[in-house]
C-alpha cells in the first residue's frame, strides 16, 4: 500500500462535505490503493459539528482513511497537503445570484490563499467550490504568489455532468455515452454548455450529438437554459444548495486533475491564457485535457457567432467580478 496523501476540505462540517468526505475516504477520488489523511477544517462555531462528522467518518471503517485532523485554523489544515478542496463559504439562498456572495465570501479566499501560500506543499491542487467559485479561485491564487496559478482551478464540473446527463436523457442513451459537452466561462447564469462538439455512442455507432439531436432551437435555448438555472432550480426545491450532485462532481474534477481524463475532454475554471479571445487573467472554464497532473486547454475549436457572444457575455460578467472582488479585498 501507498504512504498516506493528506487531503484537506474546508466547510468540512457543511453540506457538500458531508457527501463528499466519504467519497474521498472510500478511493473513488485518489484510487483504490491511496490511502488518504483527511484534513478538516471549518471556522471555530462549527467544530462541535464536525466532532460528529469526525465519529462518523471513523464508524464507517473504512480501510483507506489514515488519519483526520479536524482543525479550525487554516494554517494547521493546509500544511503538507496534496489537494485542497476549498467548499466552505456560504451558499446562495432562494432569489440571490451568485455573484451576491460575492462580498461575503471573497474575503475567506483571500485569508485562505494567504494561509496556503505560507504552509501548502508548492505543488498543491486546489479546487474551489465555494461561490463565486472562479472569481474566488482567482483571489486565492493572487493571495498564494509562491504557488503555481495552474495549481488554482474552479469548479464546473456540476455543469458538465448536468449538461451530459440532459443531452443523454434527450437522446435516450446511458449518461456515459455522451462526452466533450462543453462549459465555458462562468459557473454562474452567464455559462454556456455548448454541446456542438459532443459525441454520443448510439447502438455502437458515434455521432454527432447535434446530428443525434437535429434540433438546432432546443440546443441553443431549451438547453443553456436548463443548464444555467439548474442550481437555483435545485434551490427552489430543496430549500438548500445542491450538496450531493456538487460533491460528486468535486470527486470527478479532482479525480480527473490526479488521475487523468483518457480520451473525455473535461470542463475546468482555470487562469485564462486568453484562448478563444476570452478575458486574460480571469478564472475560464475551459475544455481541458488532463494528464500526469496536468491540464491542457482543448485547441482549435471553431466558434460560431452565437458561441463568440456567449463567450464574450460570460467574460464581461468574469471580468467585472474580478473587480468588484479586488475592491472588496483592498480593505
Ligand atoms: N461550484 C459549484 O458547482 C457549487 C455547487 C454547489 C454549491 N457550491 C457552493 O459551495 C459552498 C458550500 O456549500 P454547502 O452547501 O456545503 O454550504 P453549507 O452552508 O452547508 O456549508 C458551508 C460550511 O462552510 C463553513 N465555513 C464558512 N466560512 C468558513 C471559513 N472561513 N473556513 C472554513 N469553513 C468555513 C461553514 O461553517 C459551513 O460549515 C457554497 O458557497 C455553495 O454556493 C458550489
Ligand atoms: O446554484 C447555486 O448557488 C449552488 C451551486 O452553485 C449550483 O450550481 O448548484
Amino acid at each position: 500500500m501507498a504512504e498516506p496523501i493528506r487531503v484537506v476540505v474546508t466547510g468540512a462540517a457543511g453540506q457538500i462535505a458531508y457527501s463528499l468526505l466519504y467519497q474521498i475516504a472510500s478511493g473513488a477520488v485518489f484510487g483504490p490503493n491511496q490511502p488518504v489523511y483527511l484534513h478538516l477544517l471549518d471556522i471555530a462555531p462549527m467544530m462541535g459539528v464536525l466532532e460528529g462528522v469526525v465519529m462518523e467518518l471513523a464508524d464507517c471503517a473504512l480501510p483507506l482513511l489514515a488519519g483526520v485532523l479536524p482543525t479550525a485554523k487554516p494554517e494547521e489544515a493546509f500544511k503538507d497537503v496534496v489537494a485542497a478542496f476549498l467548499v466552505g463559504a456560504m451558499p446562495r439562498k432562494e432569489g440571490m445570484e451568485r455573484k451576491d456572495l460575492l462580498a461575503a465570501n471573497v474575503r475567506i479566499f483571500k485569508e485562505q490563499g494567504q494561509a496556503l501560500d505560507k504552509v501548502a506543499r508548492k505543488d498543491v491542487k486546489v479546487l474551489v467550490v465555494g461561490n463565486p467559485a472562479n472569481t474566488n479561485a482567482l483571489i486565492c491564487s493572487k493571495y498564494a504568489p509562491s504557488i503555481p496559478k495552474e495549481n488554482f482551478t474552479a469548479m464546473t464540473r456540476l455543469d458538465q455532468n448536468r449538461a451530459q446527463s440532459q443531452l443523454a436523457a434527450k437522446i435516450g442513451v446511458p449518461v456515459q455515452n455522451v462526452k466533450n459537452v462543453i462549459i465555458w466561462g462562468n459557473h454562474s447564469s452567464t455559462q454556456f454548455p455548448d454541446a456542438s462538439n459532443a459525441v454520443v455512442n448510439v447502438g455502437g455507432a458515434e455521432k454527432s450529438v447535434p446530428a443525434a439531436i437535429n434540433d438546432d432551437a432546443y440546443l441553443k435555448s431549451a438547453f443553456v437554459n436548463t443548464v444555467q438555472k439548474r442550481g437555483a432550480a435545485v434551490i427552489a426545491a430543496r430549500k438548500m444548495s445542491s450538496a450531493l450532485s456538487a460533491a460528486k462532481a468535486a470527486s470527478d474534477h479532482m479525480r480527473d486533475w490526479f488521475l487523468g481524463s483518457g480520451d473525455r475532454w473535461v470542463s475546468m475554471g482555470v487562469v485564462s491564457d486568453g484562448s478563444y479571445g476570452t478575458p486574460r487573467d480571469v478564472v475560464f472554464s475551459f475544455p481541458v485535457t488532463t494528464a500526469n497532473g496536468k491540464w491542457k486547454i482543448v485547441q482549435g475549436l471553431t466558434i460560431s457567432d452565437f458561441a463568440r457572444q456567449m463567450l464574450d457575455n460570460t467574460g464581461k460578467e468574469l471580468s467585472e467580478e474580478k473587480q468588484e472582488a479586488l475592491d472588496v479585498c483592498k480593505d
